[in-house]
């Protein structure tokens, strides 16, 4: 059976393919060693331990080195042009920061379309912490930042973020579930207008507006989102 490729381009955002067996191994020892953050924050060991913890963790490290990294530059390649493997693909995605299952910096936050919405959930542990027993606001803008640029799947083109509001509604607790939503509110050439909600419980906590711009042409709804369009605006 010939192996399947993927294109960047028609790679949706937030999402990568079924994991391989490598990929699945990353996302335990992520998983690992973000629990191993979480029991770092005020741990209440004394000096000698901590040392022993220390040469521990330097000697894991010095392993993980002498591996190397698989280059960017040459998985961009081959995806931009259609040949990039399973293992390609999955590279772009999973280490996507607090999102991607692979990055020890994710708890990890899940995104997925609903209809027109965009979802996210996530539950924030104590490394995540601003104020005490809350999340930091900056890790939802962030969370936001991720969520948001997820409607770009509702249309062609990609960019990056030109603009962020945030205001926050009510504080964020760690260890809830924690509930996002996007919609995509309107397009206008180069730019497209975002909305989002972060929920906890039923209370809402922050809301979020912003504008993404796109890196080269128009934005334009995808076919299957054409209702999307106002009707004064055609897709
Ligand atoms: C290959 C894959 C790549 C895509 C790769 C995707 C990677 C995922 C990124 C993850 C999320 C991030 O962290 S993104 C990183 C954070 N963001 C950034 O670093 C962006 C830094 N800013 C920039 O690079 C630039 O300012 C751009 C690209 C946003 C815009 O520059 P430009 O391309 O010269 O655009 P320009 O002609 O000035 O403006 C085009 C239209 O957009 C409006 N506009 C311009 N800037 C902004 C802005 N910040 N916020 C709102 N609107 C803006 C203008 O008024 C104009 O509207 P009109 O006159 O036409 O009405």
């Amino acid at each position: 059976m010939t192996e399947q490729t993927f294109n960047y381009f028609d790679l949706p955002i937030g999402e990568s393919p079924e994991p391989t067996p490598v990929s699945e191994q990353r996302r335990e020892l992520a998983r690992e060693l973000l629990a191993i953050s979480e029991q770092l924050v005020r741990l209440d060991a004394d000096e000698s331990a901590l040392a022993d913890y220390t040469a521990q963790a330097r000697a894991l490290r010095e392993q993980l080195e002498s591996h190397g990294h698989r280059s960017m530059r040459d998985i961009l390649g081959r995806l931009i042009t259609g040949q990039g493997s399973r293992q390609d693909a999955l590279d772009m995605a999973e280490f996507e920061i607090l999102s991607g299952p692979a990055s020890p910096l994710s708890p990890p936050m899940t995104l997925w379309l609903d209809g027109d919405t965009v979802r996210g959930s996530a539950t924030f542990g104590r490394v995540f912490m601003g104020p005490p027993g809350k999340v930091h606001g900056g890790v939802l803008a962030l969370a936001l930042d991720m969520l948001m640029a997820k409607t770009q799947d509702f249309v062609t083109g990609l960019g990056m973020t030109g603009t962020l509001n945030i205001r926050y509604l009510a504080p964020t607790p760690l260890n809830t579930e924690i509930r996002f939503e996007a919609r995509l509110n309107r397009l206008e050439g180069r730019k497209l207008f975002v909305e989002a909600k972060v929920f906890a419980g039923d209370t809402q906590t922050v809301e979020a507006t912003g504008i993404w711009v796109s890196a080269r042409g128009d934005y334009r709804l995808r076919d299957r989102f054409a209702h999307l369009a106002p009707a004064d605006q055609p897709a």
